[in-house]
């Protein structure tokens, strides 16, 4: 069997299977709120890949023994997973974590998830500081890049179950905004100004 695993590369009708992501209005509303713009204004793939954010999808009814995602994580080293779900009656300090994960913030290392079950958001900040919402559903793999600002949150739903990968050991340490002065947030920034860098 051939995998493709070039990440974005969905394997069969690739519009049903893309992720999808839009520009969010600024109102103060529920934050598990879609916060589209109207008329909506998508975010395509292809924009997401130029803040440095990836995304497969994978079968996750099967990703105890899944194949595809076992390549993808010997590919790019994911050494380390685990599990989370996310919702009231499963995770200890349910509502503090959920206010913590919608701060503004940035990791030293890439963020990588994997939406096992329910669906949630991620949110990302676009060159022009402007938020990209990107709505995660069941199967969805996505890194978002070091030192990108970003924020996570539930949907309605309030249920979500995700693994977690990281290459070698995890860091949970989150920094939230203002975290300029990092390396790793102006090496970031800088490849958004030369990708090829
Ligand atoms: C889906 S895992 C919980 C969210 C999280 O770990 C994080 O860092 C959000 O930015
Ligand atoms: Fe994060």
């Amino acid at each position: 069997m051939t995998l493709e695993l070039s990440p974005g590369v969905e394997p069969g009708d690739a519009s049903s299977q893309a992720m999808e992501a839009w520009y969010m209005d600024d109102s103060e509303e529920d934050q598990r709120e879609p916060h589209r713009l109207v008329p909506n204004q998508p975010v395509s793939p292809d924009r997401l890949r130029e803040l440095g954010v990836f995304h497969w999808k994978l079968n996750a009814d099967i990703y105890e023994t899944d194949p595809e995602l076992e390549l993808i994580r010997k590919e790019q080293g994911y050494s380390y997973m685990d599990i989370i779900s996310i919702h009231k009656d499963t995770l200890a300090n349910y509502e503090e974590k959920l206010k913590m994960f919608f701060e503004e913030h940035l990791h030293l290392d890439d963020e990588i998830r994997y939406i096992l079950d329910g669906q949630a958001y991620f949110d990302v900040r676009d060159k022009e500081e402007r938020w990209i919402r990107i709505a995660m559903t069941k199967g969805d793999l996505i890194t978002l890049p070091a030192g990108i600002y970003h924020r996570f949150t539930l949907d309605r739903t309030n249920y979500t179950k995700a693994m977690r990968l990281f290459v070698g050991e995890p860091v949970w340490k989150a920094y939230n905004r203002p975290a300029d002065d990092f390396d790793i947030r102006q090496k970031y920034v800088a490849s958004l100004q030369d990708p090829g860098a």
